[in-house]
């Protein structure tokens, strides 16, 4: 498949500043942003920020970003998934992974997460991909947001379900190890039945095995 990315853009005011939404950003537009300190959720925000740039450069990576006059306050990251992991099984090109939703604390419950989402299906060629996303209660910060654990797999849950995300069961061991651990994809339009059954065999992998 040949990767197509179009380009969407969308302000959103909050009490003191103007926030832009935008993507997929290439990698030298990024490259002329910065990065919130606050953004280390799944690494030191100097590696994250490497990693947007050099995924942005993928044929397929979509980074969807908030910013604040080009600082860098929230990302969604878009790719194939990991080749270490399950759902990577048969190299399908039209299986993506959202690998990363992050907003910096003190821009939290503005909506941010939420608009870039929307954001990311304005792009009619994601109705041709499976975009999964693997939910580990290990990434979130429930220290900052004072919700257990339940109360934030909720949270997540109703947050990708307004861009078209459905809760999916598996039988891989990382979703299955915890209770609040969740599978969830967005089925583009344009997948058929034969790819459905691709997704269906990579999510219960090894069924009949004892
Ligand atoms: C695949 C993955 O990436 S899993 C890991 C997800 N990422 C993380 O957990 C990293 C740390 N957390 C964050 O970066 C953010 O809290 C996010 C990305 C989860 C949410 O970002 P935000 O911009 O704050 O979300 P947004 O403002 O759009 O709110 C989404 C919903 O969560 C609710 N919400 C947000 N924070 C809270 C809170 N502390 N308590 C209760 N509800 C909350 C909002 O009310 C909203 O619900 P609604 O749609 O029913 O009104």
């Amino acid at each position: 498949m040949r990767h197509q990315k179009h380009y969407f853009k969308m302000e959103t005011k909050t009490e003191s500043d103007m926030v832009i939404i935008e993507g997929p950003v290439d990698s030298d537009t990024l490259r002329t942003y910065t990065f919130d300190d606050n953004l280390t959720a799944f690494r030191r925000p100097d590696e994250q920020f490497q990693a947007l740039v050099e995924i942005a450069e993928l044929p397929e990576g979509r980074i969807i970003v908030s910013h604040i006059n080009k600082h860098i306050v929230g990302y969604i990251i878009f790719l194939h998934p990991d080749p270490l992991e399950r759902w990577s099984d048969g190299n399908h090109s039209f299986i993506m992974e959202l690998g990363a939703v992050e907003v910096a604390l003190p821009c939290r419950g503005l909506g941010l997460a939420g608009k870039m989402l929307e954001l990311s299906t304005y792009d009619d060629f994601i109705e041709n991909y499976i975009i999964i996303t693997t939910e580990y209660y290990w990434h979130w910060d429930l220290k900052n947001s004072g919700l257990d654990v339940y109360e934030y797999k909720n949270l997540m849950i109703r947050l990708m379900q307004r861009a078209g995300y459905e809760v999916f069961q598996t039988n891989d061991p990382e979703i299955t190890g915890h209770p609040a651990n969740t599978l969830m994809a967005r089925i583009g339009k344009n997948i058929n039945d034969r790819q459905m059954q691709q997704f269906d065999e990579i999510r219960f992998k090894n069924r009949f095995l004892i």
